[in-house]
């Protein structure tokens, strides 16, 4: 199993912020991680990618509890903008050349070329939507086993989305496991093989989504707007 998640709690002072989060991960999956705002998605993901720790409960991937060694297994796209001001998109490129091992620089210079986005260009000075673009092209060109999208398409318009969608699914080969975290889901829901629902902390339904459909009669966007939110 690539990955497992087993009692997982996450509190902050007396707020129970990820409440006994129990799931695995097959590898070759795309997974949805779907929820509202303050669900607890970003902060799984973090626990997941090691940048966070849980308050209680246990994290593996590849058998290994997360920690600095798993890094190297996990790529995390976070929800906000991950570049410094002051860095040039080429500049980018050499300091994740440098950083990641796994990283194919010259997949990204071509991805970087076929999204016409100048190398010479500030990050923070292109549009919203060509960062977020950038971004998922530094996340795909890393080659690992689990790649974490916390809300990729949260403020980018539906062309750029479909846009990412495609160089998500061009260049993560299949058997690798993707989970993607959106509260957007109908544009996306086509591409997951699972989904989890997250409510308050709580994992309220995990599922194929193969399953959710013939089971329900519904897409999982309808099934989450009616079953879920209620
Ligand atoms: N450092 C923190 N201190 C206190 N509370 C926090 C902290 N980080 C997150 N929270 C709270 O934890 C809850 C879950 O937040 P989280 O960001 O994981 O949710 P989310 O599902 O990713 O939502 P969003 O889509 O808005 O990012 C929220 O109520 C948030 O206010």
């Amino acid at each position: 199993m690539l990955l497992e998640v087993k009692n997982l709690y996450k509190r902050y002072g007396s707020k129970t912020v990820l409440n006994d989060i129990n799931f695995s991960a097959d590898k070759g999956k795309i997974i949805g991680l779907i929820g509202e705002n303050g669900a607890g998605k970003t902060t799984l993901l973090k626990i997941i990618s090691g940048f966070a720790r849980p308050t209680s409960g246990e994290v593996f991937i590849n058998g290994k509890e997360v920690g600095v060694e798993t890094r190297k297994y996990v790529a995390f796209l976070p929800d906000s903008i991950i570049f410094p001001k002051w860095m040039k998109v080429k500049e980018a490129l050499m300091f994740y050349s440098d950083f990641f091992n796994d990283f194919d620089l010259q997949k990204a210079e071509q991805l970087i070329k076929f999204l016409n986005i100048n190398e010479n260009s500030k990050i923070h000075d292109l549009s919203r939507g060509a960062i977020e673009k950038l971004s998922v092209t530094f996340l795909v060109s890393r080659n690992t086993n689990l790649y974490l999208l916390d809300e990729p398409f949260a403020f980018i318009d539906p062309v750029s989305r479909d846009m990412i969608i495609e160089i998500i699914l061009a260049n993560v080969a299949d058997d690798r496991t993707i989970i993607i975290s959106t509260n957007i889901i109908s544009e996306i829901e086509h591409i997951f093989d699972e989904v989890i629902f997250i409510k308050d902390g709580k994992i309220v339904l995990r599922d194929s989504a193969e399953n959710l459909r013939s089971k329900f009669g519904v897409s999982i966007n309808q099934f989450f707007k009616k079953e879920v939110l209620g």
